[in-house]
């Protein structure tokens, strides 16, 4: 039977579509569990990502925030004695999927790692030989790609002058921008970031965190983070981990005023980890 809807149940229908739209994760694991051959690294693990917005993983070391940050752009395939179960599913697609172009799945879900690792290159072609790699090898894009990306990185006002210097020369804190830059340059969806502050003095600190607050804008963040300030501060969202586990997932709010779980508590208060 066909049914014919009238222009009000028709507006209806849209305005249904359109909320599931913005409400549908871009990204979201499903059941995830991690190991390192007998170790079971991650156990279990489903978590929802939602476009446009920064979810803090927390917890103690060793609880496995790292090796399911790493799955999720597929890092942990060079690990020999790393396996999975269960699903990442990025935009209806299974990542985890043997068949699955790892190197185009990491250009659409970038990372950053703790500490700044730029190439022995200048800042200049610390992003365009990532590009050159992706094929982009005219001069005039490449430059247009650079200056967008460092501008986005809140880098270019800093180092426009001197885009042929070695990346070397730069402070802890520009390098890990610059590196932030090389990431973006890749027009990435999903940005994964693994404690991209803790090896900077604070002020370095505070522009990375300002600048992944205005990333935001653009990109769906995951941050790994030791630090409960930071988490509190930049995050909509908080998942504690505690022995591969997830113990508990909230609006960041609630997590750190009202936390449901007593070993929550305990960990953002400092009483343990
Ligand atoms: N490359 C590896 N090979 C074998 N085991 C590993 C490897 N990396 C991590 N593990 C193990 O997996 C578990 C989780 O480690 P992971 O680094 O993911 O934790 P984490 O929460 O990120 O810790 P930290 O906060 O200290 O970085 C630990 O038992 C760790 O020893």
């Amino acid at each position: 039977m066909v049914t014919v809807l009238n222009r009000a149940e028709q507006k209806t229908v849209k305005r249904k579509q359109k909320i599931t739209k913005q409400i549908k994760p871009i990204l979201q694991t499903q059941n995830l569990s991690i190991s390192y051959g007998e170790n079971k690294a991650v156990q279990d693990v489903s978590l929802p990502f939602s476009k446009n917005s920064i979810t803090a993983l927390i917890g103690p070391s060793g609880c496995g925030k790292s090796t399911f940050l790493r799955t999720i752009n597929r890092m942990n395939d060079i690990i020999p004695s790393a396996s999975y179960e269960g699903e990442i599913i990025y935009e209806d697609v299974n990542i985890l999927d043997k068949n699955i172009d790892v190197i185009a799945l990491r250009k659409e879900i970038g990372m950053v790692f703790q500490k700044p690792n730029p190439f022995a290159k200048s800042i200049y072609n610390n992003i365009a030989h990532a590009l050159r790699f992706y094929n982009i090898k005219k001069k005039t894009v490449l430059a247009e790609l650079v200056e967008e990306s460092l501008t986005n990185a809140a880098l270019w006002d800093e180092v426009k002058d001197r885009l042929h210097e070695s990346a070397y020369q730069l402070s802890g804190g520009q390098q890990q921008r610059l590196c932030i830059a090389r990431t973006l340059a890749m027009k990435p969806n999903v940005l994964l970031l693994d404690e991209p502050s803790s090896a900077l003095d604070p002020v370095s600190n505070a522009k990375i965190e300002e600048l992944i607050m205005k990333l935001k804008e653009k990109y769906t963040i995951i941050i790994v983070t030791h630090n409960m300030q930071q988490a509190a501060r930049i995050s909509d969202q908080t998942a504690f981990f505690l022995n591969g586990k997830l113990i508990e997932y909230d609006k960041t709010d609630k997590i750190f005023l009202n936390p449901a779980n007593k070993e929550t508590e305990a960990y953002i208060s400092g009483r343990f980890g």
